[in-house]
């Protein structure tokens, strides 16, 4: 178990709502169906409400430093049968990014590829004490497009399986390519915190708010506070 799943979750009943589509840039088509996830009937292009409203927050605010930038969704709502799909995709990829056949790995084998896995990846939990952060509708994996539609370079991918996918991974770099790779990642990190949100410790991506995670950073930026989340499992 992560420390942040301890958090009690009262849950507030807010809706999931879509994301107007229009307002923000979209990675299309969606990478885990591309992949094969299936959804159900279900998109992946929804938030909490006010989640939603937040996140349109934090790109009037973008907009006010960068005329014509955009927020770009990589992935919102999750489905819990879709975290349980891309753990196992994951695993798979490592799997044979290591040359190895799945079906002859001994214990310590599996255990290192799914600390890996894990590293990166929330736990397919189907309890509704420990859901994963996006099946609540409070988390969300972005990133910048500027005003002429070109992805803004972070340095690394989404999802990406490395140390470079750590927020301050460039921080320290003297190159100026890393430099700025390092400012684009802090201006995402800076109009989403004016909105409220939180980032995942090791995942310049992953932003939350209201959920889990999010109440759990909350109380380690300020430890006299016992915030809980509103955000549990929605189907
Ligand atoms: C791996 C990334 N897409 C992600 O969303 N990670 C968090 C921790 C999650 O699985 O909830
Ligand atoms: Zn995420």
């Amino acid at each position: 178990m992560k420390p942040y799943q301890q958090v009690a979750i009262v849950e507030c009943g807010e809706p999931l709502v879509p994301i107007p589509l229009d307002l923000f840039a979209v990675e299309s088509p969606h990478p885990y169906q591309l992949l094969g996830a299936t959804y159900n009937g279900k998109t992946p292009y929804h938030l909490r409400q006010g989640v939603l409203n937040s996140l349109i927050q934090a790109q009037t605010q973008l907009q006010l430093k960068h005329p014509g930038w955009r927020i770009q969704i990589f992935d919102a709502y999750r489905p819990v049968a879709v975290q349980q799909f891309m753990v196992d995709y994951t695993f798979a990829q490592v799997v044979a990014a290591q040359m190895l056949n799945a079906n002859s790995l001994i214990a310590p084998q599996q255990q290192d590829i799914w600390q890996q896995v894990y590293q990166i990846w929330a736990l397919p939990s189907l309890d509704p004490l420990t859901p994963p952060p996006h099946s609540t509708g409070g988390a969300v994996d972005i990133t910048l497009v500027d005003d002429t539609g070109k992805i803004v370079n972070m340095g690394s991918a989404i999802d990406e399986l490395s140390p470079a996918s750590h927020p301050d991974y460039f921080a320290n770099s003297s190159l100026l390519t890393q430099q700025q790779y390092h400012n684009n990642r802090q201006l995402l990190c800076d109009v989403m915190h004016f909105a409220g949100f939180a980032r995942h410790p090791g995942e310049w991506w992953h932003f939350c708010k209201g959920d889990q995670m999010w109440a759990w950073l909350s109380n380690n930026v300020n430890p006299a506070s016992s915030v809980v989340a509103r955000y549990g499992r929605v189907e």
